[in-house]
């Protein structure tokens, strides 16, 4: 009994001994990154996080360490318990990741974790030559030719969107609308339609919680649910935990793919018998294609493409990135009309123009459109809703003259080369338009601007969601003229808004930014102030 006390004392002093060594001595003394430029400053257990959580914008720590070391490719900083990882700082090291090593770098498991409880595994968390693969077997649905087809689809949601203004509006001149939920409603509607293949409020007869209500529980889960999703993500304790924000979170989740596991068992039915019938016209929707093509491959080969499970996960994937990232850059556009006149005066005599000349236009001419197609491109600039997308290196890796061994962090984060002043210049944080028109030097590199990130990895919804944010905007500008925003008064904690009408150009100004978030958007919305044009 004595020598099993021993033992258990034995191993309790050696895993305490080994986890002071890796917390603080290693990173400290020994780590080989320890000489990379980076902030010192750790909390001994949180590392940064809890600067970075308490800071006014989600992306403001970061911003700050990419000014004060300037020319550094990577800036080293000490993340939960000790855990080193590098922020990709220079263009050339954004390159080098997403493009020359791409494949040798996976997403790390707290990453898997944090994003993957929302939007699925699926090809946002497949690897390597699997991941390869899967992007050629569902690029058919999101080619400029399928694009071409579903503009439609866009046009008709936009329509449904401009008429919630109308009633807001009612037989008033004036009027004001939180704009963040429409917005992120309409979105969710064209991903049914063209991910899924059904009118989501069709399925509200059926369910007792809506698609779009089950992804808002779990994407706004107020500040305890928020911190049990992180935790989570380094520590996995949902099972454990049983708080009623933990429960609601598995319950929508669960609900969630319950809902997409009927779609498909529904889909595969009315398929087989010849009763589906098509919503996006010529094009097919997501499921549709993915369930055809891999009948086609059974018959042809008598292989599996596809479980359900995977299925499942892809379409979480297409599902969850591909409306909330649209409604918050949408929002942001919203937020730029109504604060900056003169910017949407000049985008209304261009549509206007078009209209005219065009009345239903198609893909082709939206897309030439040059001032909006600026104006599209800024606001993701900007205000690019996607904050931080994270690797891990697979192997040791040298990049930029910097050893990276195998297993670390890196943090790509959008904002730190949109708000690069060696790239875009002094004013990179004001918001031109017209910057487009003359790119030059390391702006004009495709590395520069990364909402969407580049290379094999790059979203495969650019071209989606470029063109039905063009058609939403094209609708609304036409029909309405953006006054003001309601403005967050922190003094008041929002109770009291005052209207913010203009020269307010500069980066998130007169808006209280969400944090801790995973994208960059307003916290508790954005209140618009409209009128008939
Ligand atoms: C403004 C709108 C959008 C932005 C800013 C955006 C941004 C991004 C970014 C930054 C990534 C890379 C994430 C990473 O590697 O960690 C990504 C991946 C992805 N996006 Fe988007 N996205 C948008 C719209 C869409 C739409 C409309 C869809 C589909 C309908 C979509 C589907 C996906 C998918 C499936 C991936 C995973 C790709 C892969 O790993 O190969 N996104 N998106």
């Amino acid at each position: 009994f004595r020598i099993l006390k021993w033992a258990q004392i034995f191993f309790c002093l050696q895993y305490v001994a080994h986890e002071i060594y890796r917390i603080i001595i290693f990173p400290n003394f020994f780590s080989p990154l320890r000489h990379l430029p980076g902030p010192k400053d750790h909390n001994l257990l949180l590392g940064q996080e809890l600067k970075k959580f308490r800071a006014e914008s989600p992306v403001g720590v970061q911003l700050e360490w990419s000014r004060k070391w300037p020319d550094a490719p990577f800036i080293r900083y000490l993340s939960i318990a000790g855990k080193e990882a590098l922020l990709v700082n220079s263009l050339a090291a954004h390159k080098a990741v997403l493009q020359s090593h791409v494949y040798d770098f996976v997403k790390p498991p707290f990453f898997a974790r944090l994003v993957g409880e929302i939007a699925g595994t699926g090809l946002l968390f497949a690897e390597g030559e699997h991941h390869r693969h899967q992007r050629k077997l569902l690029a058919g649905p999101f080619s400029v030719p399928s694009m071409r087809k579903i503009v439609p689809v866009f046009q008709d949601e936009a329509k449904s969107l401009s008429e919630v203004f109308d009633s807001a509006m009612g037989t008033g001149s004036r009027a004001s609308i939180e704009v963040t939920d429409v917005l992120s409603k309409s979105t969710m509607d064209t991903i049914g339609v063209t991910v899924l293949g059904i009118e989501l409020d069709t399925l509200s007869s059926i369910y007792p919680v809506g698609f779009n209500e089950l992804y808002h529980r779990m994407l706004q889960q107020g500040p305890l649910g928020t911190l049990i999703w992180v935790i989570n993500a380094f520590l996995p304790i949902r099972r454990f935990i049983p708080l009623e924000a933990n429960r609601k979170f598995i319950q929508a989740s669960s609900d969630l793919r319950r809902m997409l596991r009927d779609i498909i068992e529904k889909r595969t039915t009315d398929l087989s018998d010849g009763t589906f019938k098509r919503e996006v016209g010529e094009s097919r929707d997501l499921l549709t294609y993915m369930l055809e093509e891999a009948e086609a491959q059974r018959q042809q080969t008598g292989k599996e493409t596809w479980t359900t499970d995977d299925i499942i996960g892809h379409l979480l994937n297409f599902t969850s990135a591909g409306h909330e990232t649209s409604s918050t850059t949408l929002t942001w556009a919203l937020y730029v009309l109504a604060t900056n006149h003169g910017v949407q005066a000049r985008l209304r005599t261009e549509i206007q123009t078009l209209l005219k000349a065009s009345p239903k236009p198609n893909y082709d001419e939206i897309s030439r459109l040059p001032y909006l197609n600026n104006f599209v491109r800024e606001v993701l600039r900007v205000h690019s809703p996607p904050i931080m997308s994270s690797r891990q290196a697979a192997k040791d890796l040298v990049i930029q003259g910097v050893h990276i061994p195998k297993g670390t962090q890196i943090d790509l984060n959008m904002h730190i080369m949109h708000q690069n002043q060696g790239v875009w210049g002094p004013d990179a944080a004001v918001f031109n338009p017209g910057r487009w028109d003359h790119l030059t030097g390391d702006a004009a590199s495709p590395y520069a601007f990364e909402p969407f990130i580049q290379g094999p990895r790059m979203c495969p919804g650019k071209n989606f969601s470029l063109i039905e944010m063009k058609a939403f905007l094209i609708e609304l500008i036409i029909k309405w003229r953006f006054v003001g925003i309601e403005r967050w008064d922190d003094k008041t904690d929002g109770a009291e808004r005052e209207l913010l009408t203009g020269g307010e150009e500069e980066v998130g100004r007169g808006v209280k930014l969400a944090n801790p978030s995973v994208t960059y958007r307003p916290a508790g919305g954005l209140i618009v102030r409209f009128e008939r044009v």
